[in-house]
Parts: C-alpha cells; sequence; structure tokens
C-alpha cells in the first residue's frame, strides 16, 4: 500500500524448489525480489498481505501463525541472509556474542564448543576470526553482510533464502561465499538465492527464475539459460544482453510503476516482439510467460 492505495508487489510466483537444489531469482531492482522472501518467512511489513499457499514439507507458511513463523521455521527451517545485513545485526553486540547466541538456541551446544562452533561458522563464511570481537558499526559492508551470512548458516536449516548474498564483496569473496552456499544445498537443503550478480546465479544455481514487475516471467534450466539455447522471455534475453561480458546492450526505457501496469504483459512497452497480442497477459506455458518466446530447442532443459 502507498497513499492508501494497494499496489501488487508480487503476484502469481508459483514455483518449486526441491532439497539439493539452488534456484536464482533475478530481475531488475524493485521487480519484487525481497517482497517474495519477506513473504515467504512472514516478515512483509504490517500493510501488506500476502494470499496463496507456500508450502515447506507440510506447513503453509502464508497460513502459519507468527507464534509458529518465529519459534520453528526462522532460522530452524528457513535462514535468511538478509538484504540489509547492517540493519539486521544487533548493534550493541559483538559479531562474536551474535554468532555464540544463534549457535546455543539452534544447536544446544554449550561453552567450549560455543566458541569453536561460533569460530567455524565464522569462517564458512569467510570472516576473519580477527573482527570477531567488532561490533556491527565497525565493520564494513562486506564484513557485515560475511557476519549475517555467518549467521545464516549456522542452523543448517533445510531452506536457505540469500537476499543478495555477495552486495560489497570483490570476485574472490563472491565466488567463496556462493560456493559456501552451494555446499548447503548439496548437502540436501534448498536454497534460493536473490541476486544481481548474473555471474554468480550462472555459478551456482540449477535453475533460474526471472521476475519482471511483480511477475516470474521465466524459469529455467540454468545451463540452457545461461548458455544454449539461452532466455526464451525477451525481457531475459534483454537482461543478458546488458551484461558487458556479453552485447552490453542496455535496456531501452525504465520498469514500470508497479501501481500504473500496463493491462497486460508488463514488458511490451519495452519489448521489440511485442504485437497487439501482448495486450492480454501471458500465461506461463513451459516456464515461460510470452506470447513470443524465443523458440525452445531440443537441448533445453
Ligand atoms: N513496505 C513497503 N511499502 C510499500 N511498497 C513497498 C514496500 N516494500 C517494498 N515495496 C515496493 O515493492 C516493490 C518490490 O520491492 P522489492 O524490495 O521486493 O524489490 P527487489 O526486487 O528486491 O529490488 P532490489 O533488487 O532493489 O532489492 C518495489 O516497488 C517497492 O517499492
Ligand atoms: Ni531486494
Amino acid at each position: 500500500m502507498r497513499g492508501g492505495r494497494e499496489i501488487a508487489a508480487v503476484t502469481g510466483a508459483s514455483f518449486e524448489l526441491r532439497p539439493g537444489e539452488c534456484l536464482a531469482l533475478i530481475g531488475e531492482s524493485g521487480c519484487g525480489k525481497s517482497v517474495l522472501a519477506s513473504a515467504l518467512l512472514g516478515l512483509l511489513p504490517r500493510n501488506a498481505r500476502a494470499t496463496g499457499r507456500a508450502f515447506l514439507g507440510d506447513l503453509d507458511l502464508l497460513a502459519a501463525d507468527e507464534r509458529t513463523l518465529a519459534r520453528t521455521v526462522r532460522g530452524r527451517r528457513i535462514g535468511l541472509v538478509p538484504q540489509s545485513p547492517s540493519a539486521h545485526l544487533t548493534p550493541v553486540r559483538t559479531v562474536r556474542s551474535q554468532l555464540e547466541e544463534t549457535v546455543r538456541e539452534l544447536t544446544g551446544l554449550r561453552k567450549a564448543g560455543l566458541r569453536e562452533a561460533a569460530e567455524a561458522a565464522a569462517e564458512r563464511a569467510a570472516f576473519p576470526a580477527t573482527h570477531l570481537d567488532r561490533h556491527p558499526h565497525q565493520l564494513s559492508g562486506g564484513l557485515a553482510q560475511r557476519a549475517a551470512t555467518a549467521l545464516a548458516l549456522v542452523g543448517d536449516a533445510p531452506l536457505l533464502l540469500a537476499d543478495e548474498p555477495t552486495t560489497g564483496l570483490d570476485r574472490d569473496l563472491v565466488d567463496r561465499t556462493v560456493d559456501e552456499l552451494r555446499r548447503h544445498a548439496d548437502t540436501g537443503r534448498a536454497l534460493l538465492m536473490i541476486t544481481h550478480d548474473l555471474a554468480a546465479a550462472r555459478r551456482i544455481a540449477d535453475r533460474v527464475a526471472v521476475m519482471y514487475a511483480g511477475r516470474i516471467v521465466e524459469i529455467a534450466g540454468a545451463s540452457a539459460f545461461f548458455g544454449a539455447p539461452g532466455p526464451r522471455h525477451p525481457y531475459a534475453r534483454a537482461l543478458l544482453d546488458a551484461l558487458p561480458e556479453r552485447a552490453f546492450t542496455p535496456i531501452p526505457g525504465m520498469p514500470p510503476e508497479l501501481g500504473d501496469l500496463p493491462g497486460g504483459c508488463a514488458f511490451a512497452p519495452r519489448c521489440a516482439r511485442a504485437t497487439a497480442r501482448c495486450g492480454t497477459l501471458p500465461e506461463p506455458v513451459g516456464g515461460v510467460a510470452c506470447h513470443h518466446p524465443e523458440e525452445a530447442t531440443a537441448c533445453s532443459n
């Protein structure tokens, strides 16, 4: 809601995520990625509401009450690497003390084991042991990011939501961080990684979901998406073509205001393939919501 009006930040998002799998959620700023993650955790602002179903095992996350979410879901069944780590860390406590508390809560470890486990968690997220006794305001953005990732990894939750987990990290650390997240999936857990970093997505994702103006417009296997035959939705194709290492062609125009979406396909005003048909909303077919998708070829997965 903005100015008393209701705005659909995410619409009709439908996807599955299996144990052992990494799904990368990509799309321009403001398209609804973080709102989707917040809805799964029951962390939407009070003026927002979510409808539909989102099953984690037998539990419908959208129907669960706050007590269940707070006691059994957040941290335990779903880990979160938040988009703004500094806002998520407790300002008055050192990183070590926050890690130790989380380890104690989630694993029941005590005393000596606690210290060791906290240090191991820091190590997993490449957070330097020399900085463990610092407070959040003494950390750079990249270090706060790593502290938040360490905290999120502690419980080995069956589902990890990582919202821009590599912001502020240089390339080596990006690779190291996403490889650690990938290991989380490789041990039979699920990972939803929200990212602007398509190289990081390509490195670890099994599948890619592309969001535009609050809708998932394409879901595809990562190797088909990033390699051959490439994305099938014109927006997804344009996102990749905008990369400096590819065509470096910016997407013309701007994403629409969510409060002022066109009636049909929201990408049509920016799309070279658009025709009159795009005035009606395309339903997803074979993972692609477009009236004029690029051809699927035999090697797509
Ligand atoms: N509390 C709120 N009240 C009103 N609108 C909101 C609120 N939170 C998010 N929005 C709107 O919802 C839309 C989606 O926001 P969201 O944060 O999910 O985008 P995002 O895809 O995560 O972007 P980014 O890549 O910049 O993080 C935006 O247009 C944003 O302005
Ligand atoms: Ni976001």
